[in-house]
């Protein structure tokens, strides 16, 4: 049997960066191919390749062994090919129906193609066990509904080769698992599904076949059932993982942050935040766990000075941190004075100006602590310090001048991580620092992270991940519904106990 895909020596590049070099492999149909790399491995230039978002410098791409010139993405939707996107492309305020008949032939203004458009999503939604309701608003989804819209308007327009870049990025581990659901019966139905992930256990559990790319380039083409997680690794960085990191012995010092009752309400008076309660001390890194959306993300939004609370107070050092309505614009700055560094959750949003330079997103929101004599900006200086910096944190490619919003994600995350390290904070709120990043990134990043709590800075952590909660917590505290609802010591680290607390069902 022909494969469903084959890349045949793909090449492209971005003026001097080579993101694709000779690029050759094959896909069988029916089969679940993992593809893996590091950031700015290439991963996502093949796929976009493959979807006619960009054009091949070289090479030729053959469907069911047939050569086709794909030169745009309505062409590859014709073609039969379906992408998940990282970021979806749904319009928010219109229905699920109404984004799955967007942009396809006939339109929605014929009330008979609507009636007829539902029909078929209901019958789809009904084969595939996906839990949508066709006249839902897509803001009132959960992100892992919009999730399966995403995937649903690929089966409506009758994609054989649905691509996945990251769909697991922003799910819960329930949500990951019905998608596995979903994915399992498009491959018994004979359809091809390329899944891009940086989590290698997914891999191990979903796939038939993985590629590996590096720098690029094909390292390695592989069965799943012949490899490890191990194994994968070492192909992808070059160099075995490192799981244990060092660290100094826990030995805490002084309080830094204190919490002390803090509350938020919203607008309509729904409370988001209920007497939380805790202290953070120095040299020591807490860990917030939790399943996304239970508070989390506000609870840092304050801390970071990006939000008001509405009751209760945070004391840092000693003093209540100064939440003035009047001045809350000028909050975050104040707060980044004080010394709080902050690697926000969505780094796109709040953590990187996407369209300055790599050199201006190494000191933004710093900009007065850089400031040479007179208030004057020494450029000479700023250049050498970024190319330092560049360095040290191993960004890719390390070129100042490119628009950060052009580096893959796990090395924006650098550049950010990098940027309020160097800020020498004594108190760092860090955001999922390590979503959509690559294993040899996650090491680097947990090092970085490591060394500032040995040094004596307080950390405090917000992560989905639980690996990442154990690596790095020296005390876990787990949030559900606003609440803190629990609190261990990295030593007592139980899983099934955190899955009940980030349940709500008990209080300890
Ligand atoms: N439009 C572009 N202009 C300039 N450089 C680009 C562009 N798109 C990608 N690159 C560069 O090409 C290289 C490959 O990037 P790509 O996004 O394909 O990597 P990736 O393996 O998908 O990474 P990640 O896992 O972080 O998503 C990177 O160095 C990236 O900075």
């Amino acid at each position: 049997m022909q494969p469903a895909v084959e890349f045949r020596g793909i090449s492209k590049h971005f003026g001097a960066v080579k993101a694709n070099t000779d690029v050759s492999f094959a896909i069988a149909k029916g089969a679940i191919h993992g593809l893996v790399g590091e950031n700015g491995a290439g991963k996502s230039t093949l796929m976009s390749i493959l979807y006619g978002y960009y054009h091949a410098d070289g090479g030729t791409i053959l469907l069911d062994g047939r050569e086709c010139q794909i030169r745009s993405s309505q062409e590859a939707i014709r073609l039969g090919i379906g992408m998940v996107h990282q970021h979806f492309m749904l319009v928010d305020n219109m229905t699920v129906l109404d984004n799955v008949m967007l942009g396809t032939e006939g339109g929605f203004r014929l009330a008979s193609h609507r009636a007829e458009a539902e029909k078929k999503l209901r019958e789809i939604c009904a084969r595939y066990r996906l839990d949508v309701d066709p006249l839902a608003t897509i803001h009132d989804l959960s992100v892992g509904a919009q999730q399966r819209v995403e995937i649903l308007k690929q089966i409506y327009r009758s994609a054989n080769i649905l691509i996945l870049d990251e769909p697991t990025a922003v799910l819960t581990a329930q949500e990951t698992e019905s998608l596995f659901e979903i994915l399992r019966l498009f491959k018994e139905q004979g359809k091809t599904i390329i899944l891009i992930t940086h989590k290698l256990q997914e891999i191990m559990d979903i796939t038939d076949t993985v590629t590996v790319m590096r720098a690029g380039r094909v390292v390695g083409a592989v069965q799943t059932a012949g490899t490890s997680k191990e194994a994968l690794a070492n192909m992808m960085v070059g160099r075995p993982i490192e799981n244990n990191l060092p660290r100094a012995p826990y030995q805490p010092g002084a309080p830094v942050l204190e919490v002390k009752g803090l509350q938020l309400k919203d607008s309509a008076g729904v409370s988001l935040l209920e007497d939380i309660n805790f202290t953070l001390r120095a040299g020591e890194i807490v860990a917030i766990a939790g399943v996304s959306g239970n508070g989390q993300s506000e609870l840092m939004e304050i801390l970071s000075g990006m939000r008001l609370p509405t009751g209760g107070h945070a004391d840092f050092e000693g003093k209540p941190l100064p939440y003035k309505r009047h001045d809350a614009d000028g909050l975050p700055r104040k707060f980044r004075d004080l010394g709080i560094a902050h690697v926000p959750e969505d780094r796109l949003r709040d953590g990187v100006v996407k369209n300055f330079s790599v050199m201006h997103n190494t000191f933004f929101g710093y900009q007065d602590h850089i400031k040479g004599r007179w208030g004057l900006f020494d450029f000479k200086h700023i250049a050498e310090r970024c190319a330092g910096l560049l360095k040290e944190f191993d960004v890719r490619p390390p070129n100042p001048d490119l628009r950060i919003g052009l580096l893959s994600g796990g090395n924006q995350q650098k550049v950010v991580i990098a940027r309020e390290v160097l800020a020498k904070p004594k108190l760092m709120l860090v955001g999922q620092p390590t979503r959509g990043v690559d294993i040899g990134t996650i090491e680097a990043i947990h090092t970085q992270l490591l060394a500032l709590r040995d040094a004596g800075v307080a950390i405090l952590l917000v992560s989905v991940e639980l690996e990442e909660v154990r690596a790095l917590a020296d005390r876990i505290l787990v949030m559900c519904g606003g609440r803190i609802t629990g609190e261990m010591p990295v030593n007592e680290f139980d899983t099934t106990r955190i899955g009940l607390l980030m349940g709500g069902m008990h209080k300890s």
